[in-house]
């Protein structure tokens, strides 16, 4: 598996196969590292926290709760889907306090540097299709689903 506009070419003069990048036009004779995950796609759901950075959604004006209780609201949802009772995006469309739940928690494609730090550390370590542990970022309280 190579990354994203990489292929491999044949160099006849040294008779052996090489990497190229179409878009870059780099050459290598090493394959390009696929750890760096250029970008991932994910969907959340998201249970905020009087601290949150902005204690409010489109589900509650102003939200209370503590972040014990969000905790506790999210590891509910973590075992409803890891039971396969629930679905991440089933719950998010419901459930979720970011406005994402209108598309069952999908964020789309993102790069590294567009999401706060622990989001995009707990998303590029996930496999596709797994589900991380519950994720703390200023926003609140996340279970994030990786998705492609
Ligand atoms: N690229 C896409 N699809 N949108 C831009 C996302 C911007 C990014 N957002 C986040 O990091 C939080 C945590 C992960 C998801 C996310 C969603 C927040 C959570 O809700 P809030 O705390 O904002 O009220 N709602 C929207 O942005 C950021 N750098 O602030």
């Amino acid at each position: 598996e190579l990354p994203p506009n990489w292929e491999i070419r044949h160099s006849r003069t040294y008779g052996k196969d090489y990497y190229f990048n179409t878009l870059t036009k780099e050459s290598r004779w090493d394959a390009p590292p696929v750890g760096d995950k250029e970008r991932v796609r994910a969907s959340h759901l998201l249970v905020k926290h009087k601290d949150s950075r902005r204690p409010s959604s489109w589900k509650e004006e102003n939200i209370t709760r503590t972040k014990e209780e969000a905790l506790a609201i999210i590891q509910e949802y973590q075992t409803k889907i890891q039971s396969g009772e629930d679905t991440l995006s089933a719950l998010a469309t419901n459930l979720s306090d970011c406005s994402s739940a209108k598309r069952g928690g999908d964020l789309g494609y993102f790069e590294r540097g567009q999401m706060q730090k622990p989001f995009e550390d707990a998303a590029f370590a996930l496999e596709v299709g797994q589900l991380s542990e519950p994720v703390w970022t200023d926003s609140g309280c996340h279970l994030i689903l990786r998705t492609a």
